[in-house]
């Protein structure tokens, strides 16, 4: 019987047909598989046939139904293996699978594929133009240098004709994957030397050895290849596959992310940054697998900062977990802030009510009056935030010693006294009153942690997602929560999502990852179209990273997805462009969305929920994202750009990019009251745009009415509006 191998492109072109389509492929891979190679050649239904004048001879396809084929490689030699490369509209299938050519990378000894005709119709083109041109790209690399990146002679060829990046950039779909990645890493400034390291070295070491002798060729190619091929050992292994959805993510892991997720141990903190859709959740996930493979006992902490994100890491754990669920007992999955509930109602009492950030301000208005301040409430709430409880300030001599990093207004120790007097004013109220903050019931977890050690919760690991946005006394407490030693923490994050200001020095706080941090950047979730059009928005102002130490950056970071540019339109009134935002939708589902894979979100809550009565009277089924819906209800999601951070939809609409609503003022403090706060304020609403951007895989539609954001220029001036 033979034996099946599927690439991720196959599982990318399963992922795009509709349910009954995807049934019928699976039925035709169960019947592949219990056929006899005999029987497969004769057998009728299937309709095995070879791919007449194709580049590579081993290129065949089966029948799936009348308008779908399955595109595979088949053995040229002793082998029983045949590998599933695309499943396709029939028509497409012959001229997708006549093009292309599957080689074996000399240097990495991975299968590879690339578009053969294309690449040659583009290369003579290019030479031409690269005989007049006064510099070509590539053209301080011997060929042996890009050689021992994996460059081929083909690639080599093209390589040589390539003046500019955008002519680069015309190969990346064309040319093989890894060879275009070493290319694109080169032109964006990277050393050769790191290239090699973290790309050649890196799947040549995750790829186990296949023997070509023994196996034939392709079948020892494709055992090397697994970040972009998995065997499927058997008919159970097959039918345990096709009985529920394939999330490519569990299996194919880029080698930077198997080489992250699967290191068997770190000395330390260790920290894994990338842009958006980059796979950090996804690498956090696989840290948690293996830590819990690795030993028996370990209980593992794997924590967030929105109730929505724990959710949905619990839903990928479940995933990742599905064929053995008893090993989640020793997973604790939950927010900060709830492991902070927790500690302290365990140590010491019910916590009280909690405070959200309108009864805060609220708070801190009234004391200003009454107390009659000079300062108003954002001005105290931030230095509480930031100053107080970021240093775990408590006494007035230690607040008037300090040094107030990160503000941007001086204060005089005269000054000082007066804000200290509405913290303890601020504190003793709140006390009376048995209620906290969510900050403060973090710091007195730590505290109780302290005193009454190996009383509390404690893990033998800790694992962060979305780690940019944690506050220093979160921080702290994730620190009290697991002792200091190899594989304590290991945090993911992206400092270009940071969207609620937090601002941390983690080696102050005694989580040191130097030298143990990593970057992610192949984004998995969004079309190039889409991540260029995301990033003009923000305006290359340096952001810091996650250790609070140094610069992050987005270099190299791209998509190796396609797709329609974005669409962004000016409306002459908020209707309209309601009306325009609906029929955007409308327009979606027609061609074949469904409803839950789109999302429509705004600055305003108020605007939202205009948006969302416009929807339904229209007849679409609508989900306002709040913090408990469940993620298997039916219809367009209909939320807050917040509440979108971590979370991805095939379409996404962002209604509402106006001038008044980006920066939407009274979130940013003026440059009078505190100049860096105004700054730090400023970034974060162009990361809240970036964020709601971000989260469109294949379609994006962002709308205005009346004069646009200012942060639109940067799309403008990128010549993408
Ligand atoms: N190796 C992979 N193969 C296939 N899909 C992948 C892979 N890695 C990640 N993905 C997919 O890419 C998308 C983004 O992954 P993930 O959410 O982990 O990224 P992220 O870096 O955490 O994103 P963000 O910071 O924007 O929230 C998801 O749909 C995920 O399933």
């Amino acid at each position: 019987m033979p034996q099946i191998a599927i690439t991720n492109t196959f599982w990318q072109g399963v992922d795009r047909l509709d349910k009954p389509a995807r049934a019928r492929v699976h039925k035709a891979m169960e019947k592949f598989q219990q056929l006899t190679i005999h029987q497969l050649h004769a057998d009728k239904g299937l309709h095995l046939e070879s791919v007449v004048s194709s580049r590579d001879p081993r290129m065949r396809t089966i029948r799936v139904d009348d308008g779908v084929r399955i595109v595979l490689l088949a053995p040229d030699d002793a082998s029983d293996l045949f590998v599933f490369v695309h499943v396709v509209p029939h028509d497409k299938a012959y001229s997708w699978a006549k093009r292309r050519l599957y080689t074996v990378n000399a240097v990495t000894r991975c299968l590879e594929v690339r578009d053969l005709t294309a690449m040659e119709q583009i290369t003579p083109l290019f030479a031409q133009e690269a005989e007049a041109a006064p510099q070509l790209l590539f053209a301080a690399w011997s060929d042996t240098a890009l050689r021992h990146l994996g460059v081929d002679d083909v690639t080599l060829r093209a390589a040589r004709t390539i003046t500019g990046k955008a002519q680069l950039e015309a190969f990346g779909s064309l040319m093989p994957e890894d060879q275009f990645e070493a290319l694109w890493l080169l032109a964006e400034g990277f050393k050769a030397e790191d290239i090699y390291r973290d790309l050649v070295a890196a799947r040549q070491s995750t790829s186990p050895e296949g023997d070509a002798s023994e196996q034939g060729e392709l079948a020892a190619a494709v055992s090397r290849t697994r970040s972009r091929i998995a065997l499927v050992t058997g008919p159970e292994e097959l039918a345990d596959i096709l009985a529920k959805p394939f999330d490519a993510w569990r299996v194919f892991l880029h080698p930077a992310q198997r080489r992250i997720a699967y290191r068997p141990s770190y000395a330390g903190p260790a920290q894994i940054t990338g842009g958006p859709g980059t796979g950090k959740t996804v690498v956090a996930l696989h840290r948690v697998k293996h830590l819990l493979d690795r030993s028996p006992d370990s209980r593992i902490l794997l924590t967030t900062y929105t109730g929505a994100l724990a959710r949905s890491l619990r839903g990928g754990l479940a995933l990742l977990f599905d064929h053995d669920r008893t090993l989640l007992d020793r997973v604790t999955v939950t927010t900060v802030d709830a492991i902070a509930r927790q500690t302290v109602r365990q140590l010491h009492g019910n916590p009280g009510t909690v405070l959200g950030d309108k009864d805060e301000r609220l708070r801190w208005q009234r004391l200003a009056r009454k107390l009659e301040l000079p300062w108003n409430d954002a001005f105290l709430a931030q230095e509480y935030r930031h100053v107080v409880l970021a240093q775990d300030l408590r006494t007035p001599e230690a607040y008037g010693d300090c040094q107030r990093r990160g503000r941007g207004s001086a204060l005089a120790r005269a000054q000082r006294e007066r804000v200290w007097q509405a913290v303890a004013r601020f504190e003793d109220e709140l006390t009376r009153d048995g209620a906290c903050t969510w900050l403060q019931l973090c710091a007195q977890a730590v505290r109780l942690l302290h005193d009454k050690p190996g009383e509390g919760p404690s893990y033998d690991h800790v694992v962060v997602d979305e780690a940019q946005d944690l506050h220093p006394a979160q921080w702290r407490l994730l620190r009290a929560l697991v002792p200091e030693g190899p594989d304590d923490l290991f945090l993911t994050g992206d400092p270009h999502q940071r969207i609620y200001d937090a601002r941390v020095s983690l080696r102050s706080l005694g989580i040191s990852v130097a030298g143990r941090g990593a970057r992610l950047r192949i984004n998995y979730r969004s079309t190039e179209e889409i991540l260029r059009w995301s990033r003009a928005l923000l305006d290359g102002e340096p952001v810091a990273d996650l250790t609070g130490d140094d610069r992050d950056s987005l270099a190299g970071y791209r998509s190796l997805l396609h797709g329609e540019r974005p669409v962004c339109q000016g409306h002459d009134s908020e209707p309209a462009e309601g009306a325009a935002v609906v029929q955007r939708v409308l327009d979606w589902v027609a061609a074949g969305v469904a409803p839950s894979e789109i999302a429509v979100c705004a600055r305003f809550n108020t605007q939202t929920a205009r948006i969302g009565d416009r929807l339904a009277e229209a007849g679409l089924p609508v989900v306002r994202v709040k913090d408990r819906e469940p993620d298997d209800s039916v219809g367009v999601r209909v939320s807050s750009l917040h509440s979108l951070k971590g979370l991805e939809f095939r379409c996404v609409a962002v209604a509402g990019v106006t001038a008044s609503a980006f920066p939407f003022q009274a979130a940013v403090t003026p440059a009078e009251v505190d100049r860096l706060q105004h700054v730090t304020d400023l970034a974060a609403e162009r990361c809240l745009l970036f964020v709601a951007c971000t989260r469109a895989r294949e379609a994006l539609y962002v709308s205005y009415s009346g004069r646009h954001s200012e942060f639109l220029d940067g799309v403008r001036e990128a010549g993408r509006l």
